[in-house]
């Protein structure tokens, strides 16, 4: 039986539905994250979870028992938000502590936990300091022992990251992961950002208004998207309608109703079409290049050395055998 199980969830604001007949499930210790652009319900499925937000239908179930109806304060379900929402008049310690001493905790057993979590995120020596003379990547780092110092049956996070400047959010980000490990713990983690969600989970549900457009190991979602939509987020960035696709694409997959390459799958200086270079940017590791085609606008990745300037004709290729075929749902 799955350790987490989200069964036929309906949820909505007033008469809004915002999220439509989700089933989800996750085995004990899983990272999963919930990935999709703004508004498609991930927020609103993980107060469900919390218990901030009763269902219209279906059911949640943890552990073996279902909690569909137990108020939020009896879940042992952590929470680590955007806004880390520390104390501020509370040190490192004591904002760790919280959780513990409303559990009435006694003192020397609160003192060793609070030691381990500040320990196992790096905070030791910041246990006496204040919020406001922290990073925001050690507020973060306090929030999420917070979380976890209660020894959840689950741990929520609700981009956390997204506070944090682009580099701390990477080391962030491995940071999380090891941590996941260590602690053992099953978590849901929120966010629309497609990397952070390939580089920390087991599985990603890609979500759509109110529904699951496909769910996998990271590698399925980015290599293998079913869905224009899934495709589209995953920087499938060439996607064409099967009417106007390759004859030699179409031939391989005759069901399909649209087909995407990734910008590095389009040849480019070779190939049997030809495009004019509307534009090309210098990206670093290679050059991006925007050719007008038959096609529409292509998007191609080629390297730095090679030279095709701007308005000059180019030939190309989308090469069939790295087309994604897709089902539009
Ligand atoms: N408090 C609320 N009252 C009314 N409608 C809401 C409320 N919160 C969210 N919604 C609506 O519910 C839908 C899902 O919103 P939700 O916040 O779950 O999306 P999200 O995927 O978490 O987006 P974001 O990435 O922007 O946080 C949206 O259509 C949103 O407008």
């Amino acid at each position: 039986m799955s350790y987490l199980e989200l069964e036929g969830l309906h949820l909505a604001y007033g008469n809004a539905p915002a999220v439509e007949n989700l089933n989800l499930q996750a085995g004990e210790g899983e990272l999963i994250s919930l990935l999709g652009p703004s508004g498609c319900g991930k927020t609103t499925t993980m107060r469900a979870i919390a218990g901030l937000l009763a269902p219209r239908a279906g059911h949640i179930r943890l552990a073996g028992q279902d909690i569909t109806q137990l108020p939020a304060n009896r879940r042992d379900i952590g929470l680590v938000f955007q806004s880390y929402a520390l104390f501020p008049h509370l040190t490192a310690f004591e904002n760790v502590a919280f959780g513990l001493r409303l559990r009435r905790v006694p003192d020397a057993s609160l003192r060793e936990r609070v030691n381990e979590a500040l320990r196992v995120v790096g905070l030791t020596e910041f246990a006496q300091r204040l919020p406001a003379n922290m990073s925001g990547g050690q507020q973060q780092r306090v929030a999420l022992a917070r979380a976890f110092v209660i020894q959840p049956r689950l741990l929520l996070l609700d981009e956390p990251l997204s506070n944090l400047d682009a580099k701390l959010r990477v080391e962030m980000r491995s940071e999380l992961r090891r941590l996941q490990r260590e602690l053992g713990v099953t978590m849901l983690y929120v966010t629309h950002d497609q990397e952070e969600a390939l580089a920390l989970s087991d599985r990603i549900i890609v979500m759509r208004a109110g529904k699951i457009e496909q769910q996998g190991t990271p590698e399925d979602v980015y290599a293998r998207p079913r869905t224009p939509f899934v495709a589209d987020f995953m920087g499938w960035d060439n996607l064409l309608p099967a009417a106007q696709a390759p004859a030699a694409a179409r031939a391989r997959a005759p069901q399909a109703t649209h087909f995407a390459w990734r910008p590095d799958a389009v040849n480019v200086g070779l190939g049997e079409h030809t495009g004019q270079v509307l534009a090309r940017n210098y990206l670093g590791e290679y050059q991006e290049y925007l050719l007008g085609t038959p096609f529409g606008h292509i998007k191609a990745y080629a390297p730095v050395g090679a030279q095709w300037p701007e308005g000059h004709s180019v030939s190309f290729d989308l090469p069939a055998e790295r087309a994604a075929p897709l089902m539009e749902t």
